[in-house]
């Protein structure tokens, strides 16, 4: 486990001015958890990520790793602190002039690794990310993907306990994204590898993470399970940023020209599957319609709304609803 106790990080700039990156942070990341840290611009997750492997020293506060005060930690303490923490980078970091093999077997000769250790497990990890046949390319000869692939074999070609992604697909496309997120995934359920991912990427987090931070300037507004922060926001930073991902907004044209009574559903859990609307309108006299609906899974979890018109005499309108309520997290009816 990974704890954050009241950390800060100040950045003191030629000037003599300080900036206050990091504030009074305290955070904890399960083992093996997939743990992501989320937040705009100049927020300072790259600054908190690099804590953990001492890249920055904490100004002040703590990081405990497993229970160890590694704040303060010098020398070959430091070194080793190094060796059991893979990162990942968001240009990736290779060396240009040295192929596949070397790149990765540069990371395992700097931990100390034997020759035939290197010759066993270079190929191992390249097999992991799907490159295999890739081992004598140099990097100018490998897409965006590809090299973040080498990035992410190189990452654990060492073993390591925890692994640090900063920005890891934010310079990819959409589907690039996709496939190296679930390689992630992969790696973090066969590894058990604890995985810390910044990104100002709603989505990414949605996609990968069991937990999320959320900052903004410089302090862990938020955090809790992901599908909790993207099913009831608390902070409104969080509840920007869910916003802007989640998009469960109407479509302007339901409410313009509007004659017919209109509901909105909130999924918030586990009753999407359920055949809600048809139960509906087989137990009451009353037809429905659906005229919009988005219903996203996060965590395995349904988030979502649907919008219904429900017609009728008035009755039986007001049991459908008054039964809908039981069944869904919200029912609020929509008036023009
Ligand atoms: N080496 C540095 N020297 C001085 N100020 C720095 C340094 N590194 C970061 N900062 C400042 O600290 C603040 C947090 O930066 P940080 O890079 O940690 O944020 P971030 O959330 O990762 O943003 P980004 O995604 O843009 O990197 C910013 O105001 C930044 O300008």
């Amino acid at each position: 486990m990974i704890r954050f106790e009241n950390i800060s990080v100040k950045y003191t700039l030629k000037s003599k001015q300080e900036v206050e990156a990091v504030r009074g942070v305290t955070l904890e990341i399960g083992e093996g958890e997939i743990f992501g840290i989320v937040g705009t611009s100049g927020a300072g997750k790259s600054t908190l990520l690099r804590t953990i492997n001492l890249l920055q020293r904490p100004t002040d506060g703590r990081i405990l790793i497993g229970g160890n005060d590694i704040t303060h930690l010098r020398g070959e303490s430091l070194r080793q602190l190094r060796l059991t923490t893979g990162m990942i980078f968001q240009h990736f970091n290779l060396i240009h002039n040295k192929t596949v093999f070397d790149n990765i077997a540069f990371a395992m000769r700097s931990a100390g690794k034997s020759k035939s250790e290197i010759e066993r497990r270079v190929p191992e990890v390249l097999e992991l990310v799907g490159l295999l046949d890739k081992a004598k390319s140099y990097p100018s000869n490998l897409s965006g993907g590809q090299k973040q692939r080498v990035g992410i074999a190189r990452s654990i070609a060492n073993d390591p306990q925890i692994l640090l992604c900063d920005e890891p697909t934010s310079a990819l496309d959409m589907e690039t994204t996709q496939s190296i997120l679930d390689l992630l995934k992969e790696i973090n359920n066969r590894l058990k590898i604890t995985t810390v991912i910044i990104s100002h990427e709603m989505d990414v987090i949605k996609k990968i993470c069991d937990k999320v931070a959320v900052m903004s300037k410089g302090e862990v507004v938020e955090t809790g399970d992901v599908f909790r922060i993207f099913a009831v926001p608390e902070h409104p930073f969080t509840k920007q940023l869910v916003n802007s991902t989640l998009d469960l907004e109407l479509p302007r044209k339901l409410n313009e020209n509007r004659t017919k009574r209109l509901f909105k559903l909130v999924y918030r859990g586990e009753r999407a599957e359920e055949p809600v609307i048809s139960e509906t309108v087989r137990k009451f006299p009353v037809d429905m319609n659906i005229l919009h609906g988005k219903i996203e899974y996060i965590a395995e979890q349904p988030i979502g709304v649907l919008i219904l018109n429900l017609e009728g005499a008035k009755e039986s309108v007001d049991s459908a609803v008054s039964y809908l309520k039981t069944r869904v997290a919200e029912v609020e009816e929509l008036h023009a």
